[in-house]
């Protein structure tokens, strides 16, 4: 059995993980680019825990510049095989107020400008992705919320948009009409670069604002939702320490096989591949490559 460690991004307003004991920051690039910031190990209770702020630190980095890559290579690089995305989101229905946590199970990608694959030209590769997030995690996220009296739902589609100007109302209309529970702006591609790199992955929707689709009201504002944000980060915090105390030391198997997504992805021929593009592939497919 894999000894599991727990991945942590943190998104807008999380910066750091309080409570990470022998704390160190790792020195790590990867063949893709820097990471947001250098991801930070640590233990809480039993489990190891690395933590990285996905728009780095002091908030540099807009979602479409984020370098997703190089954030999960590096993640797998450094051995992480479970990751939570904490996330800052709009929400598209009145029983999802500020300050609920959306334990997504679904996304739809809206996004046009980032690079959303390890794979192309030269060694190219096709994961399953019907279900993007690992259930085991989800049920555990759920229980630590329902531990820490954090207000919860479990299930709900999480559209990402380009951004980083937020939604105008007819756009907020149609996300709605599309079946989006939430809108944010970082969760693609990084979930489909965690499933090609055989991380489990789930993510807490934490809910500020009810973006631009109710008519007499404003849409989402940058004031109010980083109100919102200050609430949703201590609870946040809750739920994470909560997490990693009950965390298994032993990688759970990934019930959908998120953990196993390269067993038949890999469509090119051995003798066919680019050796440029495979030797930067060690750590994301290193098992099968
Ligand atoms: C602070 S509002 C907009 C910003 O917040 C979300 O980021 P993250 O998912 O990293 O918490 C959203 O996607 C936008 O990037
Ligand atoms: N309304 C919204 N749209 C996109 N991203 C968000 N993050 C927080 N609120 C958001």
């Amino acid at each position: 059995m894999a000894k599991a460690t727990l991945g942590i991004i943190g998104g807008s307003g999380l910066y750091d993980l309080p409570g990470l004991e022998d704390m160190r920051e790792l020195d790590i690039g990867s063949p893709w680019g820097m990471p947001s910031a250098p991801p930070r190990e640590g233990r809480v209770g039993n489990a190891r825990v690395v933590f990285l702020p996905r728009h780095g630190v002091g908030h540099r980095h807009s979602p479409s510049d984020i370098d997703y890559r190089a954030n999960i290579d590096v993640l797998k690089r450094v051995g992480v095989t479970d990751l939570i995305s904490l996330s800052a989101c709009g929400s598209y229905r009145e029983e999802l107020p500020p300050g609920m946590f959306v334990l997504v199970d679904q996304f739809i990608d809206r996004t046009f400008r980032r690079q959303s694959s390890f794979f192309g030209a030269g060694c190219v590769a096709h994961v399953p992705f019907s279900d993007p997030v690992a259930p085991n995690l989800v049920a555990r996220l759920a229980r630590a919320a329902a531990a820490e009296r954090v207000p919860h739902v479990v299930g709900g589609s999480y559209v990402c948009m380009e951004g980083p100007q937020f939604s105008t109302r007819a756009e907020s209309v149609a996300y709605k009409a599309m079946g989006a529970s939430v809108v944010g702006m970082t969760n693609m591609p990084e979930a489909k670069l965690a499933r090609e790199a055989e991380i489990c992955y789930a993510t807490v929707a934490m809910v500020t604002d009810y973006d631009a689709w109710r008519p007499h009201e404003g849409g989402a504002e940058i004031a109010s939702i980083l109100d919102v944000m200050r609430g949703n980060g201590d609870a946040a915090g809750r739920l994470v320490a909560r997490l990693a105390q009950d965390f298994p030391e032993e990688h759970e198997p990934c019930p959908i096989g998120s953990d196993r997504a390269l067993d038949f992805a890999l469509l090119t021929a051995p003798a066919h591949r680019d050796p440029t593009l495979v030797a930067k592939l060690d750590a994301v497919a290193g098992r099968v490559l």
